[in-house]
């Protein structure tokens, strides 16, 4: 439809729906931001760069940060976002319909803005200024890192005596991945293959690889709308675990024949690659819902045939030995580069553990390592949640607690 708004306005408009349906960041965060620790603090942003990222950059600004904005993927910075910003002062280093060449000069361009703080996203800003702004990196005061692939690569920093900084690992708070990692991806993942496709989901099948807390989000919908569902996993408790929550399970070469769409959620390189392409029906979808582009290895696809063409917006269609194989936004996160991203209820919690682990980094004269936000704040931001969904929490009175001390003491009563 056409439309008469400028960019401004569209990206502004977005932002003011993410704030209307924001009741964490737009109450208990900015409350606790209002103390002044933020206050000239260098703070980069860098996550998938849209509506919701950028109303976390501008909660920060309002609590006196300098903000420098970033995405962390090519494929899902979000024009009008961007211009919304810049209209409102913000530094943004990114420009939508980039390349990953241009996405590494635009995290460099980050680095080089000299920020003391991350909110970081895969730890992509914070690897590249470790290897390519030593002297910066040493400026570093800390990074809050929003997922389980950044959370990885900090411990591995660590561990190498690479890490002269306090690292805080958002995604391991409980308010983050358990609804983050889960329903969001599990619900987003799936809109936007429906989406993309325009195919049913019941009766479908469904094969997830890695059953993490994305890989049981999205096999949990998946099969609440009717798909018949399969998981293969190398850990074998969550193997186990998937068993249990009735999903059938087993290895690349007995679940993947017969599967109808292919969801990859490992955080690893080529969950689906060579080996398992011969395992693939005619026909099938191919998604990533995890960390790399490369979760389903196009590149090896692409060198497999010269049969390839755009069969859809967002679908590649690759002809391999009389089969054709459909690849879903290039196989970056088909939930945010082939659809909206999270929902903003979901993102509100997550950002609320962003915003608040900057405020803690801040704060806290935390020692150089890897930390996951306190309980307390963790407890409070899902207490905010609640009281803005209008739910009240039960309190345990005393004769409920347990008489362990009564044990140690002498006899209970
Ligand atoms: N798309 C999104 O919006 C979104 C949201 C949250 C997290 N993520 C990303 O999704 C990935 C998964 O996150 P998580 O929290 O579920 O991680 P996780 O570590 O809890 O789960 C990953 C699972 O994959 C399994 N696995 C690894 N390699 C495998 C392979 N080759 N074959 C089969 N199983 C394999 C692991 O054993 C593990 O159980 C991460 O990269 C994370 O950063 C994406
Ligand atoms: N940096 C990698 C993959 C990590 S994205 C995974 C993270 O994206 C976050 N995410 C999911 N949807 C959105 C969104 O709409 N806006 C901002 N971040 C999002 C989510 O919190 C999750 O931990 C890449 O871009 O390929």
């Amino acid at each position: 439809m056409a439309t008469d708004k400028s960019d401004v306005e569209i990206g502004q408009a977005q932002i003011e729906w993410v704030s209307r349906h924001s009741p964490v960041l737009n109450g208990f965060v900015r409350e606790t931001l209002s103390d002044g620790a933020l206050k000239g603090a260098r703070i980069a942003v860098v996550v998938h760069l849209e509506a919701k990222t950028a109303f976390l950059a501008t909660v920060l600004a309002d609590a006196g940060a300098e903000v420098v904005v970033a995405g962390s993927n090519p494929r899902t910075t979000r024009g009008p976002v961007v211009e919304a910003l810049k209209a409102r002062g913000l530094t943004v280093v990114s420009a939508p319909d980039g390349d990953h060449a241009s996405w590494e000069r635009e995290l460099l361009a980050a680095a080089d803005w000299a920020p003391h703080y991350i909110i970081d996203d895969g730890a992509e800003l914070t690897l590249r200024m470790g290897k390519f702004r030593p002297k910066l990196y040493a400026n570093l005061k800390g990074v809050s890192e929003e997922t389980t692939t950044g959370t990885a690569r900090l411990h591995a920093l660590r561990a190498a005596g690479k890490l002269p900084f306090a690292a805080l690992t958002a995604n391991d708070a409980r308010c983050k991945h358990l609804f983050d990692n889960r329903y969001a991806t599990g619900q987003t993942t799936l809109q936007a293959i429906l989406r993309l496709t325009n195919r049913q989901i019941a009766g479908a099948r469904v094969a997830v690889i890695g059953y993490g807390y994305v890989g049981r989000g999205i096999a949990l919908y998946a099969k609440a709308m009717g798909a018949h569902t399969r998981v293969v996993e190398t850990d074998p408790v969550r193997a186990l675990e998937a068993h249990m929550d009735g999903h059938k399970v087993g290895t690349a070469a007995d679940m993947l024949p017969g599967a109808t769409m292919v969801i990859a959620a490992t955080g690893g390189m080529r969950a689906v690659g060579m080996s398992e392409f011969a395992h693939l029906d005619h026909d099938v979808l191919l998604a990533n819902a995890g960390h790399h582009d490369l979760e389903i290895d196009v590149d090896v696809l692409a060198g497999l045939t010269n049969d390839r063409k755009e069969t859809r917006p967002g679908i590649t269609t690759f002809r391999v030995q009389e089969r054709d194989l459909h690849v879903l936004s290039g196989g970056a996160l088909v939930n945010i580069a082939g659809g909206s991203g999270h929902p903003v209820e979901i993102m509100d919690l997550t950002f609320a553990v962003q915003g608040l682990g900057a405020h803690h980094l801040v704060s806290a004269k935390l020692a150089p390592g890897v930390h996951i936000i306190p309980k307390a704040l963790d407890d409070a931001i899902a207490a905010a949640k609640l009281k803005s969904m209008g739910i009240s929490l039960s309190e345990a009175r005393s004769e409920q607690e347990d008489d362990i001390a009564q044990w140690i003491e002498g006899m209970p009563k």
